[in-house]
């Protein structure tokens, strides 16, 4: 990457928002990654890094399958070419990260991290950046995210339920006695390592409390103090009071998770964030005939209104959590030791990359969608040269998006993709869409590899419109045909404001 003037300017103007410092190179890291992480801190403004800042370049890495997307962030597979270690790759684009006022969110996620030790915590074992984006090689969790086991199975047994949730209280157990409050605690966030044990990820929106070990920037938790943040679905009322976050807001968010995991689907599902947070604040709350009187009964504390009265919440701490029936025949102090339940893979993944299941946007798609999607954010709108520029730089960066290179013109950048079920009326099917920046908009057989046909695009919102029913049901309406899909990842929003904004941007 040619590194210019203008770019060093760029990039020493960043590390100073950052106000972390470029340290002296490190030695790079030993064969196995957690040696590393315990060698050669780093100092910076007053805090010394256990995770050092290395020099390396994205070069240095064999980039696999994307693990994930988050509203900032891609998350790769990435092998270190001379060491063979492989990491969860988090790259962030600078550019967006400033735009969006994110800064904070990186600050704190790379300090926290820094400082945590917990197995069920996901390690970071050094950072790096260059021009354009910063990376975080992170602890890689090959069994993806517990979302995706719900979303596999179903629903999950209650024995299996129990399990994660039992890993669950005893990270979160881990996180409140250090003074942290996660708040994104979702299935999203809960990853699973190959063996299938939890461990949970995206400190981004954490909130130290005042008598926290953790050592933090000043300017970092005031900046955040009264932002809202989370996911939707999980946000627990007293947040949309406004109240200030308490270890409570964890556990209501774990109620939620415990629901969905035996349910298939969150407690407060619903079309728009607005008509979740009624929901919420009603505090509707439907119970499946198949729950067993223990689940219902922890969930229902779990989700009572006043955050004190959660189990986990009170005077005698996680004991009464812990003590809960529903928790009967759960070995607390072995749990990592405990055999977990069976992980249950992708049936259409390919045997050496499951990036079908890869469900990406780029930032721009992100940007923007971010203000009606379940991700809470408040963001502004990017110019669509930036736009373009981002798209073309991620592009490159992307190795996963190979397998659907074949379906793209030369040049041609994929904006949003995603694995969804194309509802017809006689028969449901698996179908990639691919939303690209021609634009265009690629039906692809995912098991064929075959295209189906475009869904033919026009600039004009009278020829080319969604419909978002609720968050996993959208329809894409032409003057020829509607097309109906479900996206089991709920990111209906964001397909229509992807869509939207590139025909915003193709007016402009
Ligand atoms: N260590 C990891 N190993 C494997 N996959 C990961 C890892 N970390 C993150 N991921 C995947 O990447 C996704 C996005 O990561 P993360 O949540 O940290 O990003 P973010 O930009 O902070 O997202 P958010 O929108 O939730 O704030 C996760 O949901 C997960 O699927």
């Amino acid at each position: 990457m040619a590194v210019g003037g203008d770019d060093d300017s760029m990039e020493r103007d960043f590390a100073a928002r950052l106000h972390l410092a470029h340290s002296p190179s490190p030695a790079p890291p030993s064969a196995t990654a957690a040696a590393s992480a315990s060698s050669s801190p780093t100092a910076a403004v007053g805090i010394a890094f256990r995770a050092p800042q290395e020099q390396f370049t994205a070069a240095d890495f064999d980039l696999g399958k994307i693990y994930g997307v988050g509203s900032y962030s891609k998350v790769v597979r990435a092998k270190k070419k001379d060491t063979g270690s492989v990491y969860a790759l988090k790259i962030m684009d600078k550019k967006f990260i400033t735009k969006e006022n994110k800064i904070s969110y990186v600050k704190m996620e790379r300090i926290v991290l820094d400082q945590l030790d917990h197995p069920g915590v996901i390690r970071l074992f050094f950072t790096f950046q260059d021009t354009y984006s910063l990376y975080m090689a992170l602890e890689s969790c090959e069994g993806g995210e517990l979302f995706d086991q719900i979303v596999r199975k179903g629903r999950l047994s209650e024995d299996e339920a129990r399990f994660y949730a039992a890993e669950i209280v005893d990270i979160l157990e881990y996180l409140h006695s250090v003074g942290l409050i996660h708040r994104d605690v979702k299935p999203e966030n809960l990853l699973l390592t190959s063996d299938g044990h939890i461990k949970i990820a995206d400190f981004g929106s954490v909130k130290p409390t005042r008598d926290t070990p953790i050592k933090v920037l000043p300017n970092s938790t005031n900046e955040r103090a009264c932002t809202f943040v989370g996911t939707a679905a999980y946000v627990p009322p007293e947040v949309l009071n406004s109240a200030p976050a308490t270890f409570g807001n964890d556990l209501w968010a774990l109620g939620c998770t415990l629901y969905q995991m035996l349910s298939g689907s969150s407690p407060f599902k619903d079309a728009s964030e607005w008509l979740i947070f009624q929901r919420i604040i009603a505090r509707d709350i439907k119970f499946p005939d198949y729950f067993s009187d223990e689940a219902r009964d922890l969930i229902d504390k779990l989700l009572d209104v006043d955050p004190s009265k959660r189990p986990g919440a009170g005077p005698d701490g996680y004991s009464s959590l812990k003590k809960h029936p529903f928790f009967r025949g759960i070995d607390w102090k072995n749990l990592r030791k405990t055999r977990p339940p069976k992980l249950t893979i992708d049936a259409n993944a390919n045997e050496d990359e499951d990036s079908q299941d890869s469900n990406w946007l780029s930032h721009m798609g992100s940007t923007t969608v971010n203000q009606q999607s379940n991700t809470v954010s408040n963001n502004g709108a990017a110019s669509s040269s930036e736009v373009r520029s981002h798209i073309s730089k991620l592009a490159s960066i992307d190795s996963f998006d190979s397998k659907w290179q074949e379906f793209l013109d030369p040049g041609e950048s994929v904006v949003l993709i995603s694995k969804l079920k194309k509802i017809n009326k006689l028969a449901n099917k698996k179908v990639q869409l691919i939303l690209t920046d021609k634009p265009q908009l690629i039906c692809v057989d995912p098991s064929k590899m075959v295209a189906k046909g475009n869904i033919i695009w026009s600039d004009d919102p009278s020829e080319l419109s969604v419909q978002v029913t609720n968050s996993s049901h959208f329809r894409i309406c032409t003057p020829k045909k509607v097309s109906t899909f479900e996206d089991a990842k709920q990111r209906a929003w964001q397909w229509k404001k992807a869509i939207e904004d590139l025909q915003r941007c193709q007016k402009n």
